[in-house]
């Protein structure tokens, strides 16, 4: 369908500043619509509920599994998340343009399943930033940090299968051309 041409995924390895840029976007550009996941992982501090997630147990999360209400979903370094499908449907059915910031895996699920999608893969500068980035956030403990650089290397190395990198040196910057990059898609 033409309209899920509105569609851009964004992924890359933890702490390559995927969220901050997602921020960045809700306050320069409301006119595109960011899906908010669903997840088991506990909420950080500041975090709301519906705001940057909608925090749900295992049975919840099972339950909307079972009922086709995920889009895709994943489950990544010891928590699962996913895409609520009707929001989603309903925005590009209604022409807005539309942001999944999803993994690895989902972004392959949205590759199948809405090929007309564009994926966009957020590149850090060097392997050594991302550690300090994702280290100087000090969000997860050593043991989870170094968990996900683990599921970094693997991110990392699928960067060929996205249709566009994106080199986060400034998140500015990166806006700039991910709003330039979904008004080109799907115009
Ligand atoms: N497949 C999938 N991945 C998601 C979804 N929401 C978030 N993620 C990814 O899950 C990973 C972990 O997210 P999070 O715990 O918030 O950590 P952070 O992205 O490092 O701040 C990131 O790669 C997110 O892009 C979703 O709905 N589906
Ligand atoms: N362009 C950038 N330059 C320097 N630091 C950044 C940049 N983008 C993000 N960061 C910082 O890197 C850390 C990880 O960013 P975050 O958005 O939480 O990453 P992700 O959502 O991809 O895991 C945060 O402390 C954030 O402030």
């Amino acid at each position: 369908m033409p309209q899920n041409r509105r569609l851009t995924v964004l992924s890359g390895p933890s702490g390559v500043g995927k969220s901050t840029v997602v921020a960045e976007l809700r306050r320069s550009h409301p006119e595109v619509w960011l899906s908010v996941s669903v997840t088991t992982r506990k909420p950080r501090p500041g975090e709301k509920h519906g705001v940057e997630y909608y925090f749900a147990d295992d049975e919840e999360f099972d339950r909307l599994i079972e009922s086709g209400e995920l889009l895709e979903w994943a489950e990544f370094a010891g928590n699962r998340y996913g895409t609520p499908r009707t929001p989603v449907m309903e925005r590009l059915a209604a022409g807005v343009p539309t942001l999944l910031e999803i993994d690895l895996q989902g972004a392959r699920q949205v590759r199948c399943s809405m090929p007309e999608a564009q994926l966009v893969f957020l590149a850090p500068p060097t392997w050594e930033e991302l550690e300090r980035r994702l280290r100087g956030r000090g969000t997860e403990p050593p043991d989870v940090v170094a968990r996900r650089l683990e599921a970094g290397l693997v991110e990392m190395a699928a960067e060929k299968e996205f249709d566009v990198t994106l080199v986060n040196t400034s998140v500015k910057d990166v806006c700039h051309r991910l709003i330039a990059l979904m008004r080109s898609s799907s115009s």
